[in-house]
């Protein structure tokens, strides 16, 4: 996250770390929780890792370095990655992960609720993207989970800024005028949460965009109440 700042223990409690264990293991991916068994996150993140015994799942973290050889964590048991995904640029970049076994949901662990279709043309004008990534374009995943305040734009500004892309209404851009505050490397297959009516939403998941934080060049989200039908029948 560029232009963020740090998250308290329970602020984000559906935000999780998607680790892979090969012969290191490493934050790989944001994601979130939807329900006691399903994760949310973005399907570039799955690109060659699609055997799900070399996921990880850490939930009810706020810093990396917590995570020990002993410290809990959940396996992933199936993947699910939306049929007409290729590339994060063109769209469709979402994916489920089921977890080896329910979660007990805690103050530091919760899922956070769906945008349902109808609520496709809400505006969200309380929105945060959170995320252990790089708080600019050269650096690293950070020890703690960073927050940034995010405004949601329109898909025809969105497009302009996005000349080579097709920036269809299944995607949905955050970002300002002039950047400095952005999602950016470490960070995607996380939420673009919204509170809206007292409520949090996983609106967007983190997905793509030109450099961080550049003015003119907002982040690509999926949009998620876009997907709500396909989340509901591959989490039934
Ligand atoms: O321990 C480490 C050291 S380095 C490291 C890098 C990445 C990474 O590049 N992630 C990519 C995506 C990716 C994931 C898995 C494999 C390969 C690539 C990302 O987050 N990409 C974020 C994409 C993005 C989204 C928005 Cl909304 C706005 C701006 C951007 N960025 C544009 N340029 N950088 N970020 C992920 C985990 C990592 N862990």
């Amino acid at each position: 996250v560029v232009g963020g700042t740090v998250s308290s223990l329970g602020e984000w409690p559906w935000q999780v770390s998607l680790q892979v264990k090969s012969s290191t293991q490493k934050h790989f991916c944001g994601g979130s929780i939807i329900s006691n068994q399903w994760i949310l996150t973005a399907a570039h993140c799955i690109d060659n890792l699609e055997i799900p015994n070399l996921w990880r799942v850490y939930a009810g973290i706020l810093k990396l370095s917590e995570i020990k050889e002993d410290t809990p964590f959940f396996r992933v048991q199936e993947i699910v990655i939306h049929p007409q995904y290729v590339i994060a640029e063109t769209g469709y970049d979402i994916a489920l992960m089921k977890l080896d076994r329910s979660m007990n949901f805690t103050d530091l662990q919760w899922p956070v609720c769906l945008p349902s279709k109808e609520e496709r043309n809400t505006v969200y004008t309380n929105c945060w993207v959170t995320g252990w990534g790089y708080t600019k374009e050269q650096d690293d995943v950070q020890d703690t989970l960073q927050k940034v305040k995010i405004p949601v734009i329109s898909t025809e500004e969105c497009q302009t800024r996005y000349q080579q892309h097709m920036i269809n209404d299944k995607m949905i851009c955050a970002g300002y005028r002039e950047g400095g505050k952005d999602a950016c490397k470490g960070d995607s297959g996380g939420p673009l949460s919204c509170k809206h009516e007292e409520i949090w939403y996983v609106v967007g998941i983190i997905s793509w965009g030109e450099g961080c934080a550049r003015p003119e060049q907002p982040g690509v989200y999926t949009k998620v109440a876009e997907y709500a039908d396909w989340i509901i029948e591959k989490t039934a």
